[in-house]
């Protein structure tokens, strides 16, 4: 049997997406995601993304697998992407913009924008350590700007869930990281129960940063939307950037409003379509 898939990145950050929409279970297991995922022997990607029926009144469910098989919470980039590749399978039926999706994080609200970008209601970041999970605070504490032993080296951390957990440091300069060696030791740190994603950041102005991310399950990515969220939100409660920014990742820029109003996280930034073809055999 052939199934058909769609390839679609977010600033490099870049997905396998499946139209699931007849089936609540996703067509592939985890461990054919890692196989797809594999950039060498399979198509490449940092997730596979499968479009499943709503739930809870949504309109659609999405699930995604990391490229190591793992199930994260929430994707930001992906839900951008989610949102374009559903558009794409509605054609000319699609009758609205925005599109209310569950995900193991919540109901996250893509919408479409005029311009072709998608602007995302990420929802409430989550700011106890109970909630991230991570063990540096007690569980009712939130955990801004605390010490941390990785690699041989004390690091200042603050943590935020966006649905996912996020561990984040200010540096000098993000160029200077050794990603490669110190991500997976964040990753894996014994404080983060559930692994972590790490954001390395560097504040150029109160309104601009700059950021380089490890991702859990995934490793070092181009992009990471809900990283760049929980980085805003890490920024102002250290008092380091306004609520409005734009956050430059390696594969372009993203911007990000945690709003005065409704204390909600938005994000906005493009999804664009690369190929579609077909899986034979997996
Ligand atoms: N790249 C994503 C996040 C994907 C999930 C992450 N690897 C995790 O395990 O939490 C994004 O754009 O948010």
């Amino acid at each position: 049997m052939a199934i058909e898939f769609t390839k679609y990145h977010g600033l490099g950050n870049d997905f396998i997406l499946i139209d699931n929409r007849s089936s609540s279970m996703p067509v592939l297991t985890p461990e054919q995601a890692v196989k797809l995922c594999d950039r060498h022997f399979g198509i490449g990607a940092d997730g596979v993304i499968f479009a499943l029926p709503g739930e809870n009144g949504t309109d659609y469910t999405m699930r995604i697998f990391n490229s190591d098989g793992s199930e994260p919470e929430m994707c930001g980039n992906g839900i951008r992407c989610l949102a374009g590749f559903l558009a794409d399978l509605e054609g000319e039926s699609r009758n609205k913009d925005l599109y209310h999706i569950h995900t193991l994080a919540g109901t996250i609200t893509p919408q479409l924008m005029a311009d072709g970008q998608v602007k995302v209601d990420m929802g409430l970041p989550r700011l106890l350590a109970g909630e991230i999970p991570t063990t540096i605070a007690p569980a009712e504490e939130k955990v801004i700007n605390q010490p941390l032993e990785v690699a041989g080296k004390r690091w200042e951390v603050t943590c935020v869930s966006m649905g996912n957990p996020h561990c984040i440091t200010f540096v000098e300069d993000v160029a200077a990281i050794p990603l490669e060696s110190i991500g997976p030791q964040f990753e894996h740190h014994p404080s983060f129960p559930q692994r972590t994603n790490t954001e390395f950041i560097q504040v150029v102005r109160r309104d601009y940063l700059k950021m380089r991310v490890w991702e859990r399950g995934a490793g070092i990515t181009l992009a990471c939307g809900t990283g760049a969220c929980a980085s805003l939100v890490a920024g102002v409660l250290t008092g380091k950037c306004d609520r409005t920014a734009t956050v430059e990742l390696p594969g372009g820029p993203l911007l990000i409003e945690w709003s005065e109003v409704d204390q909600r996280i938005y994000m906005t930034g493009p999804a664009q379509r690369v190929f579609t073809g077909n899986i034979t055999s997996s």
